[in-house]
Formats: structure tokens, sequence, C-alpha cells
């Protein structure tokens, strides 16, 4: 048996398609279109691939574009300064710092010096404590792009094993306690687990968000089992690549045909970040002008 491909893009594309059309109902009635500002410290090219990304998709779903793009030797104080600057401009509903920061630039300071209010990304503190107290608040947008992926393959969550490999504070923690808010008994692996391969075989679900090229195995996986692979490694190039293949925490040949349903990198939770930062930024657009949040998202 062939599990079951998640397709992340076509999912994100409907939603950019559903946040684009919100975004022009909003241009109407509050007379400007929702904008958001990213932020580009330095020169990583993998940085500089994302933050185009961004830049596009957000001009295409209706939406404004900031781009600030500051060089490495930035410093704190500027980077800080520039964060102000831009929470205190009517015209940005949301900032995003593309992280990591180059350097000894200080990544909590600076998301500590983001507006709550313009939080899409849902990395600082307050959006953090929000999202672990149950109450509404924005959250990152990797994990939020998983879970709608799984209640849309799965319908309800309750009482389902979720193992959730990793536990950084941008993609484990948050997907964790979105899972857990969706009454699945939730289990978070990381370096330190005894026998990982026996945690996940218990898995209805298992989120993978490691960074290591094709760890979890398919004899890892609990058969029919749902696998949200978040991982994305540039693999070194082969012989005649140019650039080596990108590839998830997760051997998809392998896990394919054991799980029930499993979502391919690229084309699976990638584009969903991308989506639900501009859906993000929507919902801070409407509260920014004291509008009902849109509906449907
Ligand atoms: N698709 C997307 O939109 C996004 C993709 N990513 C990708 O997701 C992956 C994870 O990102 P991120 O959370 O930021 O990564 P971090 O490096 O911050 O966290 C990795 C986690 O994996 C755990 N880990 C490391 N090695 C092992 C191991 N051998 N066994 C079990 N657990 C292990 C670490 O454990 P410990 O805490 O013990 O060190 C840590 O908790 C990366 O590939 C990244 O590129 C990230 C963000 C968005
Ligand atoms: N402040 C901040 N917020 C982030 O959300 C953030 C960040 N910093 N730093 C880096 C990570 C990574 N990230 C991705 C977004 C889209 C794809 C994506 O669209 N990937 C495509 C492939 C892209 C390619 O081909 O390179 C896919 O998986 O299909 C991947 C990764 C957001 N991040």
């Amino acid at each position: 048996m062939s599990a079951q491909i998640i397709d992340g893009k076509a999912f994100a594309a409907s939603l950019r398609e559903r946040v684009g059309a919100h975004a022009a109902t909003f241009a109407e009635k509050a007379g400007r279109k929702p904008g958001l500002a990213v932020v580009l410290v330095g020169e990583d090219p993998a940085s500089q691939v994302y933050v185009g990304a961004k830049g596009k998709a957000t001009l295409a779903a209706n939406m404004e574009s900031f781009e600030h793009r500051l060089p490495a030797d930035t410093s704190q104080d500027d980077l800080i300064a520039l964060v102000e600057q831009l929470n205190a401009d009517p015209a940005v509903d949301g900032i995003l710092v593309q992280l990591p920061l180059p350097g000894d630039l200080d990544e909590q300071a600076v998301i500590a010096a983001i507006d709550p209010g313009k939080d899409v990304d849902g990395f600082h503190v307050e959006s953090a404590g929000r999202l672990m107290v149950g109450r509404e608040g924005f959250v990152p947008c990797t994990p939020l792009g998983c879970i709608m992926l799984l209640q849309d393959r799965l319908g309800d969550l309750s009482g389902l094993n979720a193992v959730v490999i990793g536990r950084s504070n941008i993609v484990g923690k948050p997907m964790a306690q979105l899972l857990l808010d969706a009454n699945a008994t939730v289990t978070i692996a990381h370096s330190r687990t005894k026998d990982l391969p026996e945690v996940v075989r218990r898995a209805d679900i298992v989120v993978a968000a490691v960074g290591r090229a094709e760890m979890v195995k398919a004899d890892w996986i609990k058969p029919g089992a749902t696998v949200i692979d978040v991982g994305i490694n540039r693999l070194a190039p082969a012989e005649g690549e140019k650039r080596g293949r990108l590839v998830g925490d997760v051997e998809f040949a392998g896990v394919k045909d054991v799980a029930g349903a499993i979502t391919p990198v690229p084309g699976g939770v990638g584009p969903m970040t991308i989506a639900v930062l501009l859906r993000n930024t929507l919902v801070a657009a409407h509260a920014h002008e004291g509008l009902e949040p849109p509906e449907g998202l």
C-alpha cells in the first residue's frame, strides 16, 4: 500500500487564494492594503530565496510588501531601531525578521522589540504565552500550517497518539501545543530521547522537525500513520548536479510504503508556512482597523 501524498503546495495555493480575496475586501473597507514587512540581515543564500518568495506571495495576495535588506554587520541598536520604526508605521500590519540572524545579533532581544500585535511569526514571548494558556494570539506559521494539513486529512484528532520530533521554540514546542489543544496524546522527542524508533512506532501522527536529512526510517512508522515532514535539508550535489537535492527529515522513498499519508519535501509543509504568514498578516490588519476577523481561514 502506498501512502496518500499530502499536497501542501495545493492546499497552500487555495489558502493564499482565500487570503487574497479577503485582502481585497479589506482594502475596500480600510482604504489601504494589509502590509507585511520582512527584514533580512546579511546575505545567507537560502534566506534570500525565502524572502524573495515571501515578497512575491505577499503581492500576489493583494498585500503590500516592505522589504528591508541590511548588511551582515548591522548593529543590534540599528536593527532594533528599524523594528521600532516598523512598529510605529500604520502601513505595516506584520513584521517578520528572518532567522537565523548573523554574527552576535541577539535574536531574543530583536523579537522582543516587535509589537506583539504585529508578531505574525508568533515568536514573541507574548504570543508563545498566549498559545500556552489558550488565549487568542499569533501562532507560528509552520506548526499552524501542519495542524491545518492534519485536520484536513484526519478531521478530529482526539485521542490519537502524536509524536513530535524536535523541541524548538519555532516548530516543535508550538506544534506539540496545537496537537494537545486538538486533544491528541502528545509525546515530544528530542536528541536525548531513548530508543526514538520505538517511541515513533506508537504514533498515529508523526511530525518530524529535526533538521537531519532522511533520519526517520520506514521501520519506525506504524502502518497507516500520518507523517508530516517539516525538515528542509539541502544534500551535497551529486555527480553532475549543480545544487544538491532538497530532502526532509523523513526517508520518503521507504516511509511512503508504510504510512497512510505523508507530506513531500519540497511541496509539503514549506509552502504552507508562507500561506499561513499571509493569513496571520490579514488577521493582524483586521485587528489594526478594528474590523471583525476574516472567516473561513
Ligand atoms: N518547512 C518550513 O517551513 C520550515 C522548516 N524548518 C526545518 O525544520 C527543521 C527543524 O527546524 P528547527 O525546529 O528550527 O530546528 P532546531 O535545530 O532549532 O531544532 C531541532 C530539534 O531536533 C532535535 N534533534 C536533533 N538531533 C536529533 C536526533 N538525532 N534525534 C532526535 N531529535 C534530534 C533537537 O533536540 P535537542 O533540543 O535535544 O537539541 C532539537 O529539539 C529544519 O530542517 C528546518 O530547516 C524550520 C522552520 C520552517
Ligand atoms: N522569522 C522567520 N520566519 C520563518 O518562517 C522562517 C525563518 N525566519 N527562517 C527560515 C525558516 C524556513 N522557512 C521556510 C519557508 C518556506 C519554505 C518553502 O517554501 N519551501 C519550499 C521549497 C523551497 C526551495 O525550493 O528552496 C517547499 O518546501 O516546497 C521553506 C522554509 C521559514 N522560516
